[in-house]
């Protein structure tokens, strides 16, 4: 029953196919599977009108043979018609099936509110998984799994054509000839689906050899590979995961040729006797040579419809793909957004929230240690706070809270009162803009690379070039060959590569670009990390000037910056341990004030101001 559960569902997904092509793919199909018997029935017409001439003495041979001539010419100009057409409504179906299935699985992952989900490793296999990715061995789509039901259905039609023929000599020579084809087919597909197992097998071992492979030949591990001399230790690693990932599949490879003996005697089994009677029936003049040539061309028919195929492989892998989806389907429903709202319109953005930190506390759940202990911190309307602390130390991970990508395991994050928890995700986030310390650098465009900062609204090249002014970025702008149509790849035609500090550029241009269309809470997390120090200074002049009503989070280890700030946190143990102006932090003589002053001493002595170089006895 589950399997014709199974079954259903891969034909419901031809729906997305549409009706034209799919109509024509079934008739193209069914004429296909009918050829082997029409073809029986033809030539059986064509010995009969022949055998009937002779019987007749009839001299002009051509007259009577010229309409079942035309009736076999028909049936074979119609089998390749439906041969040439099939291939091509194929992949059109195929194309329209899995670009809507990889759309759906695409769209219900990134439609998760936190990415807590999408880290969980159950979740990233069974994303793979649902996207059928071939690199890791899910080799056939949901459109192969339908498509092949489809052939095998038309299949079946022929099968009973077939036997149709047979039954018009005599019944029992059915089961005679279906009984063997239907076995043999039965244990080819089983012999197949094991090998399918230990080919899967294979391609997970084979996962350990690829990531030598692309070792030994990418240009980015080649310096290492050429100066240390070890390619032919890594080619021999590569080997020998090859060697024990195939084993089973060779092993399995060379059961099944040396049983291969078996199908020749299966389909022995299931023609001779059926030849012989009906060679008899024709001897015994109990049958016209006509019938005897049908029967004999369909029993042959028979085997070749229920052949051997790829079908069941695809139907069985095609259901796998589907399985996959619903349990990924289930594993993000318990994250599940919540009710969306409108976006507001933009540059109608409103005033900054009051955001605060209530005893939260969290640990990421992959490892489960805890990074922040009930912590306590405001984030107010309009200043501009800089969180300061050791490396690890959880200023990154606090971000990732506040924009509501993790959620907290205790305590709560209040927005001008509401918990976060129950917000509108997209509303809130339009109000955010981030600068992430790990930020995504997009093969795109420079101008679509800050646009990304609100997606869902037109360029505006105004507040883009005004962004990129703020950002520091006109320099590096006058430099690209075609300006803001430039790709920031080498990769794209006429692109370029850029430098750390110039992508921070992009980045935090893309970020101001967000301010500008309405997002009011800025965060920057070590957003000049690759700025040098000049640059880094006109930067943050002007966002401190042109901040206007936004909330500014920023987080560096640079504390020369950060002094710039209308109030200093510094996050140690989980917790706010310290709060205030940098003036009033230096008075308190706290950690803060010990880091800034071995960072000033560095500086002096000509070396780089970074918290992470120094710390605190
Ligand atoms: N996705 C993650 N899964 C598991 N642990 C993580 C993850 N991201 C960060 N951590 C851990 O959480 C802790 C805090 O990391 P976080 O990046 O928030 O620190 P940070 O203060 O921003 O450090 P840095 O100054 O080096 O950027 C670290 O111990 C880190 O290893």
């Amino acid at each position: 029953m589950r399997d014709i559960a199974d079954r259903m569902r891969l034909v419901r997904v031809l729906a997305a196919a549409r009706p034209l092509p799919l109509a024509l793919l079934t008739a193209a199909l069914l004429i296909q599977s009918m050829i082997p018997a029409a073809t029986a029935a033809a030539l059986a017409f064509l010995v009969g009108e022949l055998g009937e001439a002779a019987e007749q003495g009839t001299r002009d041979v051509f007259a009577v043979a010229i309409v079942p001539l035309a009736v076999f010419a028909a049936v074979l100009v119609l089998g390749h018609l439906a041969e040439a057409v099939v291939t091509p409504l194929e992949q059109l179906a195929a194309a329209r099936i899995d670009g809507r299935h990889r759309t759906e699985v695409t769209r219900l992952v990134a439609a998760t509110d936190t990415i807590a989900a999408v880290e969980d490793p159950k979740v990233q296999v069974l994303v793979r998984q649902a996207l059928a990715d071939r690199s890791r061995g899910y080799d056939r789509t949901p459109a192969d799994g339908a498509l092949a039901q489809l052939r095998w259905a038309a299949r079946l039609v022929g099968a009973a054509a077939a036997c149709a023929v047979l039954a018009s000599l005599s019944w029992w020579l059915v089961p005679l000839v279906l009984l063997p084809a239907a076995a043999n087919r039965m244990i080819r597909t089983r012999d197949n689906l094991r090998l399918i197992g230990h080919w899967r097998e294979a391609t997970e071992g084979e996962l350990h050899a690829d990531v030598w492979r692309n070792a030994a030949v990418s240009p980015a591990e080649g310096k290492d590979v050429r100066v240390f001399g070890f390619a032919d230790w890594m080619v021999d690693r590569m080997q020998d995961h090859i060697r024990q990932a195939n084993h089973g599949l060779w092993r399995h490879v060379d059961r099944m040729l040396r049983r291969s003996w078996r199908h020749a005697l299966i389909v022995a089994a299931g023609l001779v006797p059926a030849y012989v009677a009906v060679a008899v029936s024709t001897a015994d003049g109990r049958a016209t040579v006509a019938v005897a040539t049908a029967v004999l061309t369909a029993g042959w028919s028979l085997f070749l419809v229920l052949g051997p195929s790829s079908d069941m492989y695809d139907i069985a892998s095609g259901i796998r793909v589907l399985k996959a989806t619903d349990e990924l389907r289930a594993a993000l429903a318990e994250r599940a957004p919540a009710t969306r709202g409108e976006l507001p319109p933009p540059d109608s953005p409103g005033p900054a929230p009051l955001v605060r930190f209530e005893k939260v506390s969290f640990g990421y759940p992959t490892t489960g240690r805890a990074v922040l202990r009930d912590l306590d911190l405001e984030i107010r309307p309009g200043e501009l706070l800089a969180i300061v602390g050791l490396n690890g130390a959880g200023k990154s991970t606090l971000i990732k809270l506040l924009a509501g990508l993790y959620r907290p395991r205790s305590g709560r994050i209040t927005v001008d009162g509401v918990d976060l928890a129950r917000l509108d995700p997209d509303l809130w986030r339009a109000k955010l803009s981030i600068v992430f310390q790990d930020f995504v650098r997009y093969r795109l465009t420079a101008r679509d690379n800050v646009a990304l900062g609100q997606a869902h609204l037109p360029p505006d090249q105004r507040l883009i070039d005004a962004a990129a002014a703020s950002a520091g970025l006109a320099d590096v702008l006058d430099r690209l060959p075609d300006g803001w149509d430039t790709p920031l790849s080498r990769s794209r035609t006429g692109g370029v590569d850029l430098s750390g500090g110039q992508w921070q550029q992009v980045v935090l241009a893309r970020a101001l670009y967000a301010v500008r269309r309405g997002a009011r809470l800025l965060v920057l997390d070590e957003p000049t990390a690759h700025l040098d120090v000049r640059t880094e200074f006109e930067v943050f002049n002007r966002l401190a000037a042109n901040r206007g009503e936004t909330s500014v989070v920023l987080i560096s280890h640079r504390l020369s910056t950060v002094r710039q700030a209308d109030r200093i946190v510094l996050l140690d143990g989980g917790r706010i341990t310290e709060s205030g102006t940098h003036d009033e932090l230096m008075a308190l003589g706290g950690t803060y004030a010990e880091m800034f002053a071995i960072q000033a001493e560095r500086f002096r002595r000509g070396h780089d101001d970074r918290i992470e170089e120094v710390t605190p006895r």
